[in-house]
């Protein structure tokens, strides 16, 4: 179930009732460790190098779950679908009901990654089914609209709720989102910079509405995610604060 505006090439949905995740673990999907079978339901890990039904039938070496959470109305669903389809969702705000997914293949470094992204509802009556799906993912990005202190507020509180039913090592990002919102502003840079390193976290300023750093935060957790698994010892270790810090742009570029 799933906002009724979302376009083409849907990925899938699991209704607030569907099936809670397998206990699978949050280990990343490699070739030839998956079971055969069609498209990954909402409680499976999505299938190395199959066709992906979602994801325009591309093919892929090693697939991840990556999570979008954050307060109702921060733009989670805006950011996935930018990134997914390059297109922004203007008019109405229809919010999430239940948690929905998305399916995009990146080369990184000349490795096809999946990304299978759960966007979440963030309205409160549905958090219970953000709980479960928790467990499974391998990295989350937590989201707060520059415009809405509320919601920024709400992040340590989202901290907990994350220290408590993700796993111990999922990677983690904080991103502001509506940064071309320049009137608007509420929470400034350096508010979501200092919370940011309070919890050692790699943080940016996005907009989904002009794009700004989209592509940037999902590239940045494919190759922490690439890394972590992948990584020959003789590589040197992929730094994810420092890629974002010279890759980002800032919102003085995202004048609408
Ligand atoms: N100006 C501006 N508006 C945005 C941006 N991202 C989202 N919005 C608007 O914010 C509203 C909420 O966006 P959604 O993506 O639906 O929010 P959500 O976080 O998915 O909300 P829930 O599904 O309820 O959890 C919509 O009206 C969007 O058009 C952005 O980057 N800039
Ligand atoms: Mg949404």
């Amino acid at each position: 179930m799933s906002r009724k505006k979302t376009p083409k090439s849907k990925g899938g949905s699991a209704p607030a009732t569907s099936a809670l995740p397998a206990t699978h673990g949050s280990q990343p999907v490699r070739p030839g460790t998956a079971r055969p079978g069609p498209e990954a339901p909402p409680n499976r890990p999505p299938q190395p190098g199959r066709s992906s039904l979602g994801g325009g039938g591309d093919f892929y070496d090693v697939a991840f779950k990556v999570m979008l959470v954050g307060d109702s109305g921060v733009g989670k669903t805006c950011l996935l679908v930018r990134f997914k389809d390059g297109a922004f969702l203007a008019g109405t705000f229809i919010s999430t009901v239940g948690i929905d997914f998305r399916n995009k293949v990146l080369d990184v470094d000349g490795m096809k990654v999946k990304l299978q992204i759960w966007d979440t509802a963030g309205q409160e009556r549905f958090r219970s089914v953000t709980h479960a799906y928790y467990r499974d993912a391998h990295a989350l990005l937590l989201l707060y609209d520059v415009t809405n202190k509320a919601s920024f507020d709400s992040i340590q509180a989202w901290l907990t709720e994350i220290q408590e039913y993700a796993q111990h090592d999922v990677v983690l990002m904080l991103l502001g989102n509506k940064v071309d919102s320049a009137q608007e502003r509420v929470v400034k840079r350096e508010d979501g910079e200092k919370l940011a390193k309070e919890y050692g976290l790699p943080f940016m300023e996005t907009s989904a509405k002009m794009g700004l750093n989209v592509d940037l935060a999902f590239m940045a957790i494919a190759k922490e995610l690439k890394q972590r698994c992948m990584k020959a010892p003789s590589e040197p270790r992929f730094q994810l604060h420092d890629y974002i810090k010279r890759e980002g742009r800032g919102a003085s570029c995202c004048k609408p």
